[in-house]
């Protein structure tokens, strides 16, 4: 009797519940799809039992209900590439990362995943002048190290016939640059045999992890609870990424006690190094802190440039008289392969650049929304009032495939960002966000990007022949980061020179 009263009850608060969402919500005049306002279990379908879906899904319910929706009780979402600045890049007020963003990779305090305003501000500006313009033209030497490591594999490569896996060996060499700019270390992932694959691979597997925990939060806070040992056991896919950051941890206190000072070797800048003795307030300089930085740099600055530079590097091979047009530009440009040009002369190259920013708008390797709340500041979309405070998203996959702006936008077609009008849409090339939030990397991202395709394609030409683009290179599901098809093994490329 007493469970039929309880089950009752619950019942009731139930309707109530969506009732109030549906009619009372100050976000109830937002259109959407009536199950995505009442409950999160839309959401859920769609990115927990469907994997990774939402994300497009968001597109067809903007084309049902129009340029503004409600995509769950309590997030808004909109579609009109015009809007970007008025969300991301405006000033006026506080910009908060609503909570279980912040926290998708579980209690995790570095910039990236830091919810409040003030806080991130600290965090940020600490970071922000390794990753200007002027730092990263510094670190060029210290990109090319690995990339003349790369450059030399697949020399061997093309006389070996060997195939390789370019998902792997672009990860390696970012991951190089990004760890001997944390760290003062000699490149070596580069060199390895199998390009550290393992740590590639758990990497994707966290960031599917992630999605759950965005939807379930409890479940990474519970295990973070738990010891290493402990976790390995329930997860032996997170033992290296556990070992990695515990490596992490080590390196950090080794540069805070003295006993690495591999810094003084190195002929450039080291974040870490400088980060631990920099003014930031003592709770900012806590081990666990740093080495959550710290993980968030490595693994920020690689997924994402490597899955850029995968899809351009396909998808040039794909058509011909690209790579063709491509390569009589870098080939004038480098006369001779070994006094390569300086990055400035290399981003004026305007088909490289054009290439680089179609890839950019193609890959979208951030496929999820970018959401933000501001507490200060209400919207006025065009006469739909949305609230201080509420959560606004948008979504660069969809901005970059606005059929308006790029037309045939499931067509690599470099030449849109030639001349006059390309220069009228670099505004609506979101790929690394924008405003305050947007993303630190950009100058070194572009950078790597510029040199790698420069050096890969004045020299090389690949038998893509394996690759199946539906498999292997379209982005079918987002965690976060996008992914492509489960059984993709990668890109598996023979090498020629050419
Ligand atoms: C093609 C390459 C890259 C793309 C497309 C990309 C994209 C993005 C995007 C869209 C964001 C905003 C995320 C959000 O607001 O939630 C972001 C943030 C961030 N990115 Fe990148 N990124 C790239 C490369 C890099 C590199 C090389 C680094 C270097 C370490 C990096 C480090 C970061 C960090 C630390 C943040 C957090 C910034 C903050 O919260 O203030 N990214 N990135």
């Amino acid at each position: 009797m007493e469970i039929v009263l309880l089950l009752s009850l619950g019942f009731i608060l139930l309707i109530s519940l969506f009732i109030y969402r549906l009619n009372f919500h100050p976000l109830s005049h937002i259109p959407g799809h009536p199950l995505a306002k009442i409950t999160y279990l839309y959401e859920w379908y769609y990115d927990l039992y469907r994997v990774g879906q939402y994300s497009f899904k968001i597109a067809d319910l903007h084309r049902r209900y129009g340029p503004i929706i409600r995509i769950n009780p309590d997030e808004v979402h909109i579609d009109d590439p015009y809007f970007f600045d008025q969300i991301f890049n405006q000033t006026n007020g506080r910009t908060e990362k609503p909570k279980r963003v912040a926290e998708v990779f579980g209690p995790f305090s570095a910039t990236i995943a830091t919810q409040h305003h003030d806080l991130h501000r600290v965090r940020r500006s600490a970071v922000n002048p390794f990753f200007s313009k002027k730092s990263v033209n510094d670190l060029v030497p210290v990109i090319w190290k690995p990339i003349d490591m790369l450059l030399e594999r697949l020399r061997n490569a093309s006389q070996t016939g060997e195939v390789l896996n370019m998902k792997y060996f672009y990860a390696a060499v970012t991951q190089d640059i990004i760890n001997a700019y944390c760290f003062a270390h000699e490149p070596t992932i580069t060199k390895s045999p199998d390009f550290g694959q393992k740590l590639v691979d758990d990497v994707d597997g966290f960031l599917m992890v992630s999605l759950i925990n965005l939807h379930i939060p409890w479940v990474m806070r519970m295990t973070y609870s738990f010891p290493d040992w402990l976790n390995k056991i329930l997860s032996p896919n997170m033992a290296n990424l556990l070992d990695f950051r515990l490596s992490l941890l080590e390196q950090k206190e080794a540069i805070r006690n003295g006993e690495d000072t591999s810094y003084q070797k190195a002929y450039h800048r080291t974040i870490f190094h400088e980060l631990l003795s920099s003014k930031l307030p003592p709770q900012e300089l806590e081990a666990e802190r740093i080495r959550d930085e710290a993980f968030s740099l490595m693994t920020a600055g690689s997924g994402t440039t490597n899955e850029t530079l995968r899809i351009i590097s396909i998808t040039i091979y794909e058509t011909t008289n690209k790579s063709k047009r491509l390569h009589e530009e870098l080939e004038a440009a480098i006369p001779d392969i070994n006094q390569p040009p300086s990055l400035t002369a290399l981003q004026n190259l305007p088909y490289l650049t054009a290439v680089i920013k179609e890839g950019l708008r193609m890959s979208d390797p951030v496929a999820h929304r970018i959401n933000r709340q501001f507490p200060d500041t209400p919207f006025d979309y065009h006469g739909t009032f949305i609230p201080a405070n509420a959560v606004v998203g948008m979504s660069a996959i969809i901005t970059h495939h606005n059929e308006d702006l790029f037309p045939q936008p499931y067509t690599f077609r470099p030449e849109r960002w030639l001349g006059l009008d390309g220069q009228r849409l670099d505004r609506f090339l979101v790929t690394f966000n924008k405003g305050t939030r947007a993303c630190l990397g950009i100058n070194l991202a572009q950078a790597e990007l510029t040199i790698i395709l420069a050096a890969v394609f004045r020299q090389f030409d690949f038998d893509v022949s394996q690759v199946k683009r539906e498999r292997d290179i379209d982005v079918s599901r987002s965690f976060i980061q996008g992914a492509q098809a489960p059984d993709s093994v990668g890109i598996l490329v023979k090498v020629k020179v050419c």
